[in-house]
């Protein structure tokens, strides 16, 4: 919808009306049809202004409309009649012109925004490009270097930036609207011949073909298999090789390749999904919308580790303050430098001072977090020291404090029962490194209170976190799917895999790292301590051969084995791979481990085979997504959706890849099952390949699609 009005005698006012963001649904590109030609053809009118209702002007093309039957005006010729009008057009950007609402704006003759105002062309984060003539009419205003850098990386700029840029004309400080219906007065009987940006030639750089070849190369680096960061670069190239028209011609053939390809589906899925865990809800019934945050303004973060440090410096980035506390004389000093030197980066990069420095309070003693509203325990992963910290807060903290724990897979219900209030204790699952990693899990338990939950949700937010609530259960849902997905690559090794093979499949399918350098570099002792703690790890070194089987599940004991002789991964120089030196990070294929690895499949009897790409995705993959589905069967995850933000923003799964259920939807759920009985035929000793029920389910009920399985989800829970 657009509401038109006249307004200062002869400027035609019209104003995009879609709640929340005025997407361009069918609704307002046909009132954006009829109020220019509304206004065009009213004699008292000599300029007209386009703005958004709310204090934004447009979040672009509605991404609800794409995938169903798009009726109304198309955008294209919409935005040519405006540019083409005879009558001076001028966008008001407020809050937000993104996507088609900036195409929109480029359509226009002149550009007014606000000093808040950001302007982007992120299509390419939803596997798509700008097809409403963005990728055309944007590097012949900016110029092509500057314009791939936005339609490839889809970064929003601000309207200073914009300014510079050449994007937007002038940048209001108070009412935009008001600024552009007087700039439109004051342009209303100027030839319009130099505004209408379809007609300026394209700059061409001198370096045409190295900037190409370099952009290209730079999103084929970076885009991890992605397709819509390389049809950016040919549409842009287009509009720097052919006339105007031809230039839309090309953009208009890539975007149809893009827009039926699974991967726009995929990030279209991440985009909303990524909104829906915000809308958290417990099993007893508690909803984000029907429990109150309370608000936290001192914070203290207890173990300043490597967690602990970059828990400390996203708190105190949040403008809060601070308190941190480590018993370690050496830790704390080393802590001190090295939270100081991450805020200092962090407020360099984004041309502040590091205020947050005066934040943050030291202490070595746990009584210094009496005051504060809430606790975030980081100290070592052992549960009788937990327990003990977490008796320690009950006992200090004042009256309602909350208290978070960051374990990474202990019970968190037993950490609340040693405190005087379990309903105020949650998991704050974070990832290292904390101030960096974009991914928190909330972690509630049967005690826990709604106001704990929403408090822990609102504060990751705070942080600039993607936070997901998940219940309590052993490794939650990353790590709990983690392990199935570890345990395949070891069994892959033995019957005849390298860890140059499992990772090559694994990176070539998206991920940033492979199973075995992400294990090197997280640390192989994190998981030796675990395999542990659980009675698993047998001595090697005494036996000569520890044994394959444990209860009469399958164990592989090569983890073990490594970490038995210190090879602890990038930090000893040794692990999986080797290193130049203790600490490095380029890894490098090991001689030593392919004959360590030869001499123990003789030692086990086991015969090498050759194994390909499609049986390394297959297992590793389809088994932690058979765990997926547990997980959504014991009701840990509320829904897919959760499980799949999880895994893109904590573990490295392509986005354009949708995220582990997306991506059994995908491949199809009958196929997932069918390959996970293959596997499970061929090893009945590995329990983790037996199709789960839900799974089952699913297929009986016709494998519907991703959106339809809390239905499904729902009957099983009612049924049991
Ligand atoms: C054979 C076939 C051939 C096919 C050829 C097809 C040709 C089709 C022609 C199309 C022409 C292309 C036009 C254009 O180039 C394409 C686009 O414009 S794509 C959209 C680009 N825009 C974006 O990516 C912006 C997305 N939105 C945001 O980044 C943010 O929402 C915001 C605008 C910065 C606001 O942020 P917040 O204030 O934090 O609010 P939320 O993010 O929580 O959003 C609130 C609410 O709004 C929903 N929403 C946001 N943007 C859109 C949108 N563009 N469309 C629909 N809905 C949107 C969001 O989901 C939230 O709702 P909720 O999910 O919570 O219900
Ligand atoms: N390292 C990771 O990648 C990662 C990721 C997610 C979660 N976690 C979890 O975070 C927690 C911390 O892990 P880490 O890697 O930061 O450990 P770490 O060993 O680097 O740091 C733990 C710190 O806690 C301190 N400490 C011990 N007892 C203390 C006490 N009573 N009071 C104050 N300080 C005390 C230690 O001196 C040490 O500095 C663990 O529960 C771990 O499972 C770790």
């Amino acid at each position: 919808m657009a509401q038109y009005t006249r307004v200062s005698g002869s400027v035609g006012l019209i104003t995009l009306q879609n709640p929340p963001v005025n997407a361009l649904s069918a609704a307002v590109r046909q009132g954006i049809v009829d109020t220019v030609k509304r206004a065009l053809g009213d004699p008292k009118v000599k300029s007209v202004v386009i703005c958004g209702q709310n204090g934004i002007f447009c979040g672009g093309a509605d991404i609800k409309e794409f995938g169903t039957n798009m009726s109304g005006p198309p955008l294209v010729p919409m935005i040519h009649a405006i540019e083409a009008a005879n009558k001076p057009v001028v966008a008001a950007i407020e809050g937000s012109a993104l996507g088609g609402g900036l195409e929109l704006a480029l359509g226009c003759h002149y550009r007014i925004a606000h000093s808040k105002a950001r302007l982007g062309l992120p299509e390419v984060s939803l596997g798509l490009l700008p097809a409403a003539g963005g990728t055309q009419r944007l590097p012949r205003l900016i110029g092509v270097p500057a314009a791939l850098d936005l339609i490839t990386t889809g970064r929003h700029v601000t309207a200073a930036e914009a300014l510079q840029l050449g994007v937007v004309d002038r940048v209001a400080e108070h009412s935009t609207v008001d600024a552009a219906v007087k700039f439109a007065l004051s342009v209303a009987a100027k030839s319009l011949d130099a505004r209408r940006i379809s007609t300026y030639p394209c700059p061409r750089p001198s370096d045409f073909d190295a900037l190409f070849e370099g952009a290209m190369q730079k999103v084929r680096q970076s885009a991890r298999g992605a397709i819509a960061p390389v049809a950016c670069v040919q549409a842009v190239r287009a509009a720097a090789t052919r006339p105007y028209l031809q230039g839309m011609e090309r953009e208009k053939e890539l975007m149809a390749t893009l827009f039926t390809s699974g991967q726009a589906r995929a990030l279209q899925y991440c985009f909303f999904a990524q909104r829906a865990v915000s809308k958290w809800n417990m099993p007893n019934g508690a909803r984000w919308d029907t429990s109150k945050p309370r608000p936290v303004h001192k914070a203290a973060v207890i173990g300043l580790g490597t967690m602990g440090r970059g828990i400390a410096v996203a708190l105190a980035q949040t403008g809060m303050s601070v308190v941190a506390v480590e018993t370690q004389e050496k830790q704390l000093m080393e802590a001190k430098q090295a939270v100081s030197g991450m805020l200092e980066r962090g407020a360099k990069r984004r041309g502040l001072t590091p205020a947050a420095l005066h934040k943050i309070s030291y202490s070595h003693d746990i009584q210094a977090v009496a005051d504060v509203d809430l606790v975030i325990e980081a100290v070592f992963e052992d549960m009788a020291l937990k327990k003990k910290v977490f008796q320690q807060l009950s006992a200090v903290c004042k009256p309602g404090t909350f208290l978070c724990t960051n374990t990474s897979a202990l019970d968190v219900d037993h950490l609340a029962s040693q405190t005087r209030n379990p309903e105020l204790v949650v998991g704050m699952h974070f990832f290292a490194p904390a101030h960096v990693m974009k991914l928190l899990e909330v972690v509630y338990g049967p005690q826990s209170s709604p106001q704990a939950v929403a408090t822990a949700m609102q504060l990751g937010k705070k942080m600039g976190k993607v936070s997901v609530a998940v219940g309590n259960c052993r490794g939650f849902v990353g790590n709990r799917m983690l392990k199935p997905y570890i345990e395949q690559a070891f069994f892959l090794l033995e019957e005849g895999a390298t860890p140059e093979l499992v990772d090559r499949a694994l990176e070539e399918f998206g991920f940033p790292m492979g199973v075995f350098r992400m294990s090197d570099l997280s640390g192989l002792d994190v998981g030796w301590r675990v395999r542990k703690g659980d009675g698993l790890v047998e001595s090697g070194s005494a036996s000569g051969q520890p044994t394959r089987l444990r209860e009469g599940r399958r164990y592989s004991p090569l983890g073990d084995l490594l970490c038995e002789q210190g090879r602890f991964g990038q930090k000893t120089g040794r692990g999986w791979y080797q290193y130049d030196k203790p600490g490095s990070r380029v890894a490098r294929s090991d001689p030593w481990f392919h004959s360590f690895l030869e001499e123990y499949r003789a030692r086990h009897g086991l015969v090498a085979r050759r194994i390909d790409h499609q049986e390394v995705l297959e297992r590793c993959l389809y088994v932690l997504i058979n765990e997926g589905f547990r997980i959504l069967e014991d009701g840990i995850a509320a829904g897919p959706e959760d499980i799949d933000i999880i895994y893109v923003f904590g573990y490295g799964w392509p986005r354009h890849r949708g995220g582990p259920m997306f991506y059994a939807g995908m491949v199809g759920l009958a196929t997932v099952l069918e390959r996970l009985e293959h596997y499970r035929q061929a090893h009945p000793d590995v329990p983790y390949l037996q199709p789960c029920s839900l799974l089952r389910r699913l297929v009986a009920s016709g494998s519907p699609p991703v959106h339809r399985w809390r239905e499904v989800i729902k009957k099983l829970h009612s049924q049991l």
